[in-house]
């Protein structure tokens, strides 16, 4: 739906041109302008009413496409859409709306969308046909802001070599090697926290007047588990420990928090991209344009200065490093910039994802409090403990504790992490034989999917780690949940754009739970939100509570 200003422009100068060609030159400029802003706004309007009204009602080939009813004239469900979390309106759709593999619906200015909601429609689009969609360029111009044309933006041919130079870096039997780190990151970060919360136990644990029990004091989990994954793709990634865990006030830590933190004037520009360029959106006099600019600046330069690093290493034939940037350098296919711009896509993609897939899994203890016990009991009998120093896990140990992984796999289903993202038909195409033509946005909703009653069966609204344990000895359908497909689980999609990290991330997840829950005990502070229904959610990229978790968390004994 982005105005075509170029076409707009070039219109209006060229009948203004001709229109004022017989004008006395006294008049000339002022009856030019003139004729200029009215070319404008002759062509703003006929746009307005061809896109807002009769493109989207009378003749788009996706009339008649299984949709929301009640509609605004001219927005959709755009009210809705706005109001709720990402993805929440539609997963409510998706369970209620009879359809064949698409459903359809219009968002701000009647702007059409598709939501692919079957295994075969989901594969057409991540699968089959994934090259006809690509990521919106003005969701690019945004995102390349922070994220630099990485791995996450790369569109065709220059994805494709990306891709293929990068996957052995993420590959498993190198990956596996990364579990030694991440534990020992999750053990370090687990003690900084234990002291914390003695320390402020032993300060007088009062809350709302209610004592707390002995060890236990109040914390926000989410901004402990962002420190702690920031340390993790900074060593196990990136070859650098960026001290988060011992330093909260960390400049790429706090750079972060600033950048994700909710705020009024981001939302105002994510709205304009929707219809102007986005290089123009990154220019208008915004506060938050210039700190978007002044945090990537800082980002990019302390990328720079790693890869300068490792660099020198490896001139010297010193890199013999395990982290992900010293593989990529190694394999020599990477220029320095482009290698700036793979480190800021992993820092952003890499540490905000799993510390909202640690902060949702939290809330889902606190609310399941027999999981909790459940999976402290199997960690307890068969990690080694924190308190030993120099205690290793490797990846055979964790890989095969079936209920922290059943646990790991219903949190990122339930909650994904990334609750939606977008595609834009690059062509004329189809899904399901369905025509979508060019320019088409395609809304892929992990947020929706993973609790699709069709995918996943009655209980699809339910979290039950158990659904991940297999029923009877060599059940195969425990690895995917018992689910109908393996479409049903989105968190990390599916196919040449899946998450490139997706192992990397499930060990790390899985390394820090344990450890997280073989220390503490947690409760929820604010009983109204054992209610799922009063947590408030802040949508965009990352899916977090908006207000934090605020938890009690007690130090245990005996481990
Ligand atoms: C629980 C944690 C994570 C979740 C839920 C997650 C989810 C996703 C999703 C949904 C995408 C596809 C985005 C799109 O195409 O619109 C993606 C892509 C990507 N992720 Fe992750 N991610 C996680 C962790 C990580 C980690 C730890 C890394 C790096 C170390 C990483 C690196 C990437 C990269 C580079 C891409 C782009 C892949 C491509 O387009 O080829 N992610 N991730």
């Amino acid at each position: 739906m982005a105005l075509p200003w170029r076409t707009f422009s070039a219109v209006s100068l060229i009948t203004a041109y001709f229109v004022t060609a017989g004008y006395p030159s006294q008049w000339r400029i002022l009856w030019f302008v003139t004729n200029f802003l009215a070319g404008w706004a002759v062509q703003l309007f006929g746009f307005v009413i061809w896109r807002v009204v009769l493109w989207p009602k009378l003749f788009s080939p996706l009339i008649g496409l299984p949709e929301p009813s009640g509609n605004s004239f001219f927005n959709g469900q755009w009210k809705i859409i706005s109001e709720k979390t990402s993805g929440v309106p539609m997963m409510e759709w998706v369970n209620t709306i009879p359809h064949d593999g698409l459903i359809r619906y219009q968002g701000l200015f009647n702007i059409e969308r598709v939501m692919p909601c079957s295994a075969k429609a989901l594969g057409e689009v991540l699968v089959t046909k994934n090259y006809d969609f690509q990521k919106p360029s003005q969701m690019r111009w945004g995102l390349a802001r922070i994220l630099g044309i990485g791995l996450l933006l790369a569109e065709g041919e220059e994805h494709k070599f990306q891709r293929r130079n990068l996957l052995p870096a993420f590959a498993f039997r190198h990956v596996k090697d990364l579990y030694a780190t991440f534990w020992k990151i999750s053990r370090e970060g687990v003690q900084v926290m234990t002291e914390q919360i003695l320390a402020d136990a032993a300060k007088g644990p009062v809350l709302d007047d209610e004592k707390l029990p002995e060890n236990t004091a109040v914390t926000e989990v989410g901004n402990w588990a962002s420190r702690m994954t920031l340390d993790i793709i900074g060593v196990a990634g990136l070859g650098r420990d960026f001290n988060a865990i011992h330093d909260p006030n960390n400049e790429l830590n706090q750079t972060y928090r600033t950048l994700l933190a909710p705020n009024k004037q981001a939302r105002i520009l994510d709205i304009l991209s929707i219809i102007l360029p986005g290089w123009m959106v990154a220019k208008l006099p915004l506060k938050r344009n210039g700190t978007v600019s002044h945090a990537a600046d800082f980002i990019r330069q302390t990328c720079r200065a790693l890869i300068e690093e490792k660099k020198t290493k490896l001139a010297e034939n010193k890199l013999h490093d395990l982290d992900i940037l010293s593989v990529a350098l190694e394999s020599g296919a990477f220029t320095d910039e482009n290698l700036v711009d793979q480190l800021m896509t992993f820092l952003a993609a890499g540490h905000e994802t799993t510390a909202s897939a640690m902060t949702w899994a939290i809330y889902m203890l606190c609310l399941h409090q027999d999981v909790q016990t459940r999976l402290r009991d199997e960690i307890r009998s068969h990690l080694p403990s924190l308190s030993e120093d120099t205690a290793e896990v490797t990846s055979q140990e964790i890989d095969h504790l079936p209920y922290l992984n059943a646990v790991c796999n219903e949190v990122l289903r339930y909650y994904p992490p990334a609750p939606l993202t977008i595609r834009e038909a690059a062509v004329d195409t189809t899904i399901c034989d369905h025509p979508i033509p060019k320019g088409t946005r395609v809304i892929i909703i992990p947020n929706a999917i993973n609790r699709s009653k069709s995918l996943w069966g009655e209980d699809a609204d339910k979290f039950n780690p158990d659904r991940w344990l297999p029923k009877f000895e060599g059940d195969k359908g425990a690895a995917s949940g018992h689910a109908t497909s393996n479409y049903a689980f989105l968190t990390f999609l599916h196919g040449p754009r899946s998450c490139i990290g997706q192992g990397f991330a499930k060990a790390e997840f899985a390394c820090l739970l344990a450890a997280w829950v073989g220390r503490f005990q947690f409760e929820i502070r604010d009983k109204a939100e054992l209610d799922e229904k009063n947590m408030v959610i802040k949508g965009g990229i990352t899916m977090r509570p908006a207000n934090g978790l605020w938890v009690k968390a007690t130090v245990l004994d005996g481990w």
